[in-house]
């Protein structure tokens, strides 16, 4: 009963049709009666999620029976329901409940739209910043364009619904997609481990799984010490870090990437901590004890706010106690880069 309408095989979507009429009984009682109502009659009360079962209707109110109570056959309701409202002569009259497309969830939408023979409802999504990413079977690839207006329509936050298509920029590890529903609009920011990021998604890496990843790694790092992020993408291990003091050396060699990753580093005020570079990784970290060389000869960081603004010296340590490789398919292509004279 408390389905939309069957509308399988739909493919553009018409709200319209979701609208459906309950046909329910309700008890008109007035304002007083409400709580003792409840408490006695409460086995017959309507109790659905996302709907009130106390209506106000002119001076009186009127409290929705659970379907199966019929107005005319009294009999249909509890015994403890019939005594209160004989004892208190209290009607009850048909209601007729009516539903429509802002009522129902997306998955409830998307059972009756796809075919039945299609029994996931492919209505999971990862959000970065205001788009939802959907990764969809070929299967559902007829109905995507509708699947995404349904989650666009059914999520605040979503602006842009885009479903990632199977070419996966094997370089930068970008994935290419295409937009579903809403503007093209790719340009984010989401926040993650207390740091806000802003980056194109089209042109970079970003996986919004990895937060929990992240931050296990981030506490590993100790506060002074020196990490080199050699595929830092926007900066998801390097910005948080730097908010814990660790300096870190961020390198992505994907342009877009970095120029984010520098954003990044800025509109997070961790530019004392953090260096961003743009070179291939192995290059990175064959420079990269010079760079960590270079960070200590400018080791004065300036920490607080405004009036309390006040000059720290933090000596940098000479060696680099964490090297971070989050290239999965060819981060152990690099490891021969790793023959570096000790200085
Ligand atoms: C899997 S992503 C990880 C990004 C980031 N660490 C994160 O967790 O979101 C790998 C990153 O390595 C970068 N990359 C790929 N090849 C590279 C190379 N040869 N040198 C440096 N960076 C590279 C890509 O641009 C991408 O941003």
């Amino acid at each position: 009963m408390f389905s939309p309408p069957a509308l399988h095989g739909m493919k553009n979507l018409d709200r319209s049709l979701f609208h459906k009429t309950i046909n329910l009984s309700a008890a008109r009682v007035s304002g007083n009666q409400i709580p003792l109502f409840q408490r006695s009659c409460h086995q017959d009360v309507f109790k659905v999620p996302r709907l009130r079962s106390i209506l106000q209707d002119g001076d009186d109110r009127l409290i929705l029976l659970r379907p199966g109570v019929l107005p005319d056959d009294l009999s249909t309701l509890s015994t403890p329901t019939r005594q209160f409202i004989s004892q208190h002569s209290i009607k009850i009259e048909p209601y007729k409940l009516e539903l429509d497309y802002s009522y129902w969830k997306t998955d409830d939408i998307l059972s009756s739209i796809l075919p039945k023979h299609l029994d996931e409802i492919p209505g999971g999504f990862t959000l970065v910043g205001h788009i939802a990413h959907l990764n969809l079977r070929d299967q559902y690839l007829p109905y995507k364009h509708i699947i995404g207006q349904v989650i666009l329509d059914k999520n605040y936050s979503v602006k842009t619904v885009v479903n990632k298509l199977d070419i996966i920029d094997s370089q930068f590890r970008n994935f290419q997609m295409q937009v579903l529903a809403g503007p093209a609009e790719f340009i984010v920011k989401q926040r993650e481990n207390n740091c806000t990021f802003h980056f194109d998604f089209s042109k970079v890496y970003w996986n919004s799984r990895l937060e929990t990843e992240h931050a296990r790694l981030i506490k590993l790092f100790e506060t002074h010490g020196i990490v080199c992020d050699v595929f830092a993408g926007v900066g998801p291990f390097a910005v948080p870090a730097g908010k814990n003091e660790t300096f870190v050396l961020a390198n992505d060699l994907n342009p877009s990437s970095y120029l984010s990753l520098v954003e990044n580093i800025h509109f997070n005020k961790v530019g004392a901590f953090v260096r961003g570079y743009n070179l291939d990784g192995g290059d990175f970290i064959r420079q990269s004890p010079k760079l960590a060389e270079d960070l200590g000869k400018t080791a004065s960081v300036t920490v607080g706010r405004l009036k309390r603004k006040q000059d720290r010296i933090i000596a940098v340590p000479r060696y680099i106690s964490h090297y971070v490789m989050n290239l999965p398919a060819s981060a152990i292509d690099f490891l021969g880069k790793y023959k570096i004279s000790i200085y």
